[in-house]
């Protein structure tokens, strides 16, 4: 199957171990899944997808969660705390005020440990104990740190973490520490501690974790398969369009492979698969230069900032994968500075749905898009949110209001609020 969305199912190669390969979508090289690690291409170093010979259908799913579409992973379970099943929100307000059709919010920030990597990290650890790895390690922003130890812990297996000093969100170290990762601060950004993951990963010291590894993305993309359901469930239609952040690119991807199995396995029409749009903090929008550019590959950028520090980050290593996602979808990018991400969590928090910041990005990424004409009044659109509003308690207290001193009496506090 290439990386089209007609493209046709394929026979088991011989390499193929129950139906299941690796497939690199630079070269088309196959590999059998589980009888060695690797994380790219052995002949030219391109990204690997996992391929199975029977795409699912809808009837195949049974049961909640991530282990709910077993039928399109390479397990029947994996290590679970359990993962996915996560709410879709109505937002009536926001809806509203930003003028869509519909809108619904997949909050992702209700996982095991408040992120969407809990959904990756149930395969990928799965599989890293079929492969009888030792160490497991990953470069973070946060998230995939904190869903890593807390995986990691659940399965018994030593981890290690690389993160970017001063820049991750103090949630997210609190929870990598407690499950008792071995945590270094690297003086440099979160693409430089990929790197030096990477370097650790190719000598043999760890089993790399984060999004490079196709396993991982194999649990990420269920949350497509659960939007499709429960929109159809509720509409009878599935949504236009899907407005997700983009850091490493690994959910675009993720969603892309979803909806191509189910259009292979008949389970969806190509014209039915909902934009995918991706949006970026402007001062770490790699992904979208190229999509503006028109370019077939991303630019690395070495200088990245913004206050959506889980999607800090310059050279997303899923971008292969991700653009023509985009583009294959009738989809498109858009870069949000960090008011309007801020300005989007509080939209969000006065529904009731609490994010951190970058997970407030889908909001404020489709007001620009809908402002500008390029999102239209009729769609059906889904806005993923990725964290937990807790994750970044810093940025919630910036974002909210302050807390008023007041004196220790009932009359004191009549007073404070105006009663009569
Ligand atoms: C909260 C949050 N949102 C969005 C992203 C971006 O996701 P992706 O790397 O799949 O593009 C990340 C991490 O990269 C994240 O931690
Ligand atoms: N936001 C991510 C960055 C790493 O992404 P990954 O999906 O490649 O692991 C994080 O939480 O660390």
């Amino acid at each position: 199957m290439s990386l089209s969305l007609d493209a046709p199912t394929q026979d088991a190669p011989s390499v193929a171990d129950d139906g299941v390969w690796l497939e690199c979508i630079a070269c088309g090289g196959q590999f059998a899944p589980f009888d060695e690690v690797r994380f790219t291409c052995d002949d030219c170093d391109g990204l690997l997808e996992v391929r199975y010979a029977d795409p699912p259908a809808w009837d195949e799913f049974s049961g909640e969660g991530v282990w709910r579409y077993s039928a399109a992973l390479p397990f029947e379970e994996g290590v679970s705390l359990p993962e996915g099943h996560t709410p879709l929100h109505e937002v009536p307000r926001l809806r509203e005020d930003v003028g869509v059709n519909r809108l619904r919010i997949k909050h992702e920030g209700m996982n095991p440990t408040g992120s969407f990597k809990d959904r990756g990290m149930t395969v990928g650890v799965r599989v890293a104990r079929e492969l009888g790895v030792g160490r497991l390690a990953c470069a973070s922003t946060g998230n995939t740190s904190a869903a890593l130890a807390a995986y990691g812990a659940r399965a018994g297996m030593e981890t290690l973490v690389l993160l970017p000093a001063g820049k991750v969100a103090a949630g997210k170290v609190a929870q990598a520490s407690l499950h008792d990762a071995r945590i270094l601060e690297v003086d440099g950004n979160f693409d430089a501690c990929l790197d030096i993951v990477q370097d650790l990963a190719n000598r043999g010291e760890v089993y790399l974790l984060n999004s490079l590894n196709p396993f991982r993305l194999e649990g990420q993309k269920t949350i497509g398969f659960e939007i499709l359901e429960e929109f159809r469930d509720d509409y009878g239609t599935f949504p236009d369009r899907i407005v997700l952040p983009v850091g490493n690119a690994g959910n675009t991807s993720a969603l892309f492979k979803a909806f191509r199995e189910l259009v292979a396995a008949g389970a969806m029409d190509a014209d039915e698969v909902p934009k995918l749009t991706g949006v970026q903090a402007a001062g770490a929008a790699p992904m979208v230069e190229a999509i503006e550019e028109g370019n077939d590959e991303v630019r690395r950028w070495e200088n990245v900032e913004t206050r959506a520090t889980a999607i800090r980050i310059g050279n997303p290593v899923n971008a292969p994968k991700a653009l023509p996602g985009i583009r294959e979808t009738g989809g498109t990018a858009v870069a949000v500075d960090d008011e309007a991400i801020t300005e989007a969590q509080r939209d969000l928090a006065r529904e009731g749905v609490g994010v951190e910041p970058a997970s407030a990005a889908s909001v404020a990424g489709l007001r620009k898009l809908r402002e500008a004409g390029r999102v239209d009044a009729d769609e059906d659109v889904v806005c993923l949110t990725t964290g937990h509003l807790l994750k970044d308690p810093d940025a919630a207290y910036e974002a909210g209001g302050d807390p008023e001193p007041v004196a220790n009496s009932t009359e004191a506090v009549l007073d404070h609020i105006g009663a009569q």
